[in-house]
């Protein structure tokens, strides 16, 4: 295992980083069994431990993330610390597998448990005595089995009628095995770390916990960048186009992204006499043309002509049969559902031994050593989308809508579901067919399309495909995506509220305005800014992550008429709300909850806003907004004379930002909605919040629950509100407030000032306080509700 994990895979199979010298940590998040965000784990030793399990019963510790995220090298890392008893855990086995292996073996015979750890993962002597087998079928909390690649699973579930297993000795279909593991059905007891995609919904009961990477935080790539590059001069080189480019930043935030950005600046770097990376907007298509450049001058005729002018369209030109070649072979796999090829396949495709060490494809090496022939994968899924993609460019036959048959399969709603089903219904037989895989590798795919059909690459492309087709192709894809955000909107419901149209788009959206991103045309993003008709839209829960935000922005800023976003839940962090910037003078919604925003977002929010003025609600619960940034949201308040909402919640405010908040929502009198739950304003900030309150025009709802309020601050709340007549909503939930407090809260209660609901639960009243508000309640005839 030690020797196993040791190496980071990298192109030109020869080439190889060791995983100690080049492992960075990222952001791991805990989620709970709602997927709200539970705090960032210290370290990756923690992963296996107690902390945040939400459901002792379930068996599985899923991580989640986007392509390229790290998923795959976090199990790497996992496993190589155990091989060096750096693991805190006392297991003695550590089975590794990659879950599409299971969809692989779907033809062969049905298998048994024993098989699948003997055969199809390590050999011990073949256990003659099943001694090994023993020991583990009686302490299956001895073993970790890490599964990596969920959704890559490809199953026509129909094939799964097969009764359910439950002893270790029968034979069954190899996926209906693991289910039956990671349900805990099989080997109860056992540690078992599962990764998926994000967006691949896995049955709750099945999960323990859960965890999501969230890439490198600026601190990790920073950490990144001195292991990648050992010379000063590229570490200040490269350090300064990523300051340069927020953009840039959020697109290396994701590690394969950042991998390639770096390793393609080494290698053209050694090259050529001078490089830097492109100065414009980086596309990923950008990132995967640069890779793609690297592979092919490795060939050994190019590799030879050392120190010389740049010139990519002769690399692609002379490499034009092996990139042509290796499309083709990509193209098939993709529409054939399959990530893996066989030495057949390669063959039939055209490639040559020579091809091979280009770096496009590994081996796969999971089972190569059961005696079955040795079977590829492209260096990464993307890469394969993005060699589909240059297939569809370069095909001269097919005819040109074929370019846009992946479209056709993703505008299709699908969801993904999981087999779990299976495991939980207790059924052996399944009454439809649900696909449960994700379609984003067709999603990239399209992506990679629209960006080789971009105009910036034409020049780059009229080398390779005849100019004539290339211009059909970029005509047909340029109508096709100028409606398709229109038609995704279309198809979608709409609600009218006061606020006007309001429309909660479905993933796809951001799949198609990153499409139009990566043509780089005004024309495109202009149409489809057009198409957007609704004053509202809801990205909630859509996976937004900062790179996609330049996409968002580049679109938006099109539009006309002004645009309510909510961005809820999301990915976005500091670097996406900079990408946004130029967005932010048309946002009347700007919600941007959950998001990992810092200080530094409320910089960029507070010039914007307060430049524009259009703002109505702004949206912050649980970010990472210090007293700094609520000086700067103070300042929004005070400046922004329609801004009617402010939720301000989960935050790391304490008294001192909450005098600013409480001074600024004083003079606002448009403001009528504050949210400040979970902040530490504390006594201080209450007696702020008081005077606030006192003589208010339009509060109407305030909530300062969970701050660490005691009586004292709040019967300043109470004697100030007494003089207020507007304020209806009142929670003070989950502070410190005592008995003491309830004569003054029972004033406010007697002077019925038209307050209806005032909760006060999870404080320290006693009965005797209570009876104080329940004596003053039979004066009131405003209170709807008392808690
Ligand atoms: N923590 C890390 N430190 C250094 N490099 C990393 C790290 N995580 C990922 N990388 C780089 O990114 C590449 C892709 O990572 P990985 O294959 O683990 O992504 P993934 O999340 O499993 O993607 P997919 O969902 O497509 O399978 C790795 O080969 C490696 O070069």
């Amino acid at each position: 295992m030690s020797r196993d994990t040791s190496f980071i895979m990298s192109y030109g199979q020869r080439e190889e980083s060791r995983l100690e010298e080049l492992y960075t940590d990222t952001q791991i998040e805990l989620l709970n069994d709602c997927n709200e965000g539970q705090g960032f784990l210290e370290s990756l030793d923690q992963l296996l431990g107690d902390q945040a399990v939400f459901n002792s019963q379930g068996e599985t510790i899923c991580v989640m993330g986007d392509a390229g995220v790290g998923k795959s090298i976090l199990l790497q890392k996992l496993q190589n610390l155990w091989s060096k008893k750096e693991l805190q855990t006392d297991a003695i086995f550590f089975f590794k597998f990659r879950c599409r292996m299971f969809s692989v073996l779907k033809d062969t015979e049905q298998i048994s448990l024993r098989q699948l750890l003997f055969k199809y993962n390590c050999y011990p002597d073949l256990d003659p005595d099943n001694e090994v087998f023993d020991y583990i079928l009686r302490f299956p909390e001895k073993i970790i089995f890490t599964f990596d690649g969920y959704d890559e699973i490809q199953e026509d579930l129909e094939l799964m009628d097969v009764p359910e297993v439950v002893s270790p000795e029968d034979k069954a279909h190899p996926l209906q095995l693991l289910i039956s593991l990671l349900c805990g059905k099989l080997l109860k007891g056992s540690q078992k770390v599962l990764t998926a995609r994000t967006g691949i919904e896995i049955q709750k009961k099945v999960i323990r916990k859960k965890v999501v990477l969230r890439g490198f935080s600026p601190a990790h790539l920073k950490t990144y960048l001195d292991l990648h590059f050992k010379e000063q001069e590229h570490r200040e080189l490269v350090s300064a186009q990523l300051d340069a480019s927020p953009h840039l930043s959020g697109l290396c935030s994701t590690p394969l992204f950042c991998w390639i950005v770096f390793k393609s600046f080494r290698h053209l770097h050694s090259m050529h006499d001078s490089f830097d990376l492109p100065e414009a907007c980086i596309t990923l298509t950008d990132i995967f043309l640069l890779l793609s450049e690297v592979f092919l001058s490795h060939s050994p005729a190019r590799a030879l002509l050392k120190k010389r002018a740049r010139c990519t369209s002769e690399t692609f030109k002379g490499g034009l049969r092996s990139l042509t070649a290796f499309a083709k072979l990509a193209l098939q796999g993709m529409e054939r559902g399959s990530l893996i090829c066989s030495q057949e396949e390669i063959t039939e495709c055209g490639l040559t031994e020579e091809d091979l060490p280009l770096g496009f494809l590994k081996t796969v090496r999971e089972y190569d050593a059961c005696g079955s022939p040795a079977t590829f994968e492209f260096l990464h899924g993307t890469l394969q989308s993005f060699l589909a993609a240059f297939a569809l460019v370069l095909d001269e036959q097919a005819a040109v809508s074929s370019i846009l048959k992946f479209f056709a399969e993703c505008s299709r709603r699908r969801h993904s579901c999981l087999p779990f089903d299976l495991c939980i219904r207790n059924s052996s037989k399944l009454s439809e067919k649900e696909p449960f895989t994700s379609n984003e590798h067709l999603q990239f795919t399209n992506l990679f399309l629209s960006g080789l059909l971009s105009k910036a690459h034409t020049g780059l492309m009229e080398h390779l495909v005849s100019p004539g087709l290339l211009k059909k192709k970029q005509t047909l894809l340029k109508s096709y995506l100028s409606t398709s955000v229109k038609f995704h909107l279309d198809g979608l419901p709409h609600y009218e509220s006061d606020k006007g149209n309001k429309v909660h788009v479905l993933p796809n959206f951001l799949w198609i305005l990153k499409c139009v991103f990566e043509t780089g045309s005004k024309d495109i993003a202009r149409m489809t800014a057009k198409g957007i008709t609704a004053d509202s839209i809801k990205l909630g829960y859509c996976n937004v992550f900062s790179g996609d935000c330049t996409a968002l922005n580049f679109v938006l800023q099109h539009r006309k008429k002004l645009l309510g976003l909510d961005m809820d839940n999301n990915n976005i962090s500091d670097y996406g709300v900079k990408q946004l910037k130029p967005s932010f003078c048309k946002m009347t919604v700007v919600r941007l909850c959950v998001n990992h925003l810092s200080d530094s977002s409320m910089e960029v929010l507070a010039e914007e806003l307060c430049k524009h003025k259009v703002v109505t609600v702004l949206g912050l619960y649980s970010n990472h907004i210090t007293d700094v940034g609520a000086k700067l949201v103070a300042q929004i308040i005070e400046e922004c004379p329609k801004l009617e909402v402010v939720k301000i919640g989960k935050n790391k405010i304490s008294a001192v930002g909450g005098k600013f908040l409480a001074s600024a929502i004083q003079k606002s009198t448009s403001i009528f909605d504050v949210g400040m739950w979970g902040n530490t304003i504390g006594d201080e900030g209450a007696e702020a919040f008081a005077e606030a309150l006192r003589h208010h025009p339009r509060l109407t709802n305030l909530s300062l629950s969970a701050n660490g309020i005691t009586s004292k601050g709040g019967k300043c709340l109470a004697a100030a509100l007494k003089e207020n007549s507007v304020l209806r909503i009142f929670w003070l939930v989950q502070n410190e407030l005592t008995d003491d407090a309830a004569p003054h809260l029972a004033e406010l209660v007697q002077a019925n000032t038209g307050l209806s609901h005032l909760w006060l639960i999870s404080n320290q009243f006693t009965v005797e306080g209570i009876k104080h508000l329940a004596v003053a309640l039979t004066h009131n005839t405003a209170l709807k509700e008392i808690w």
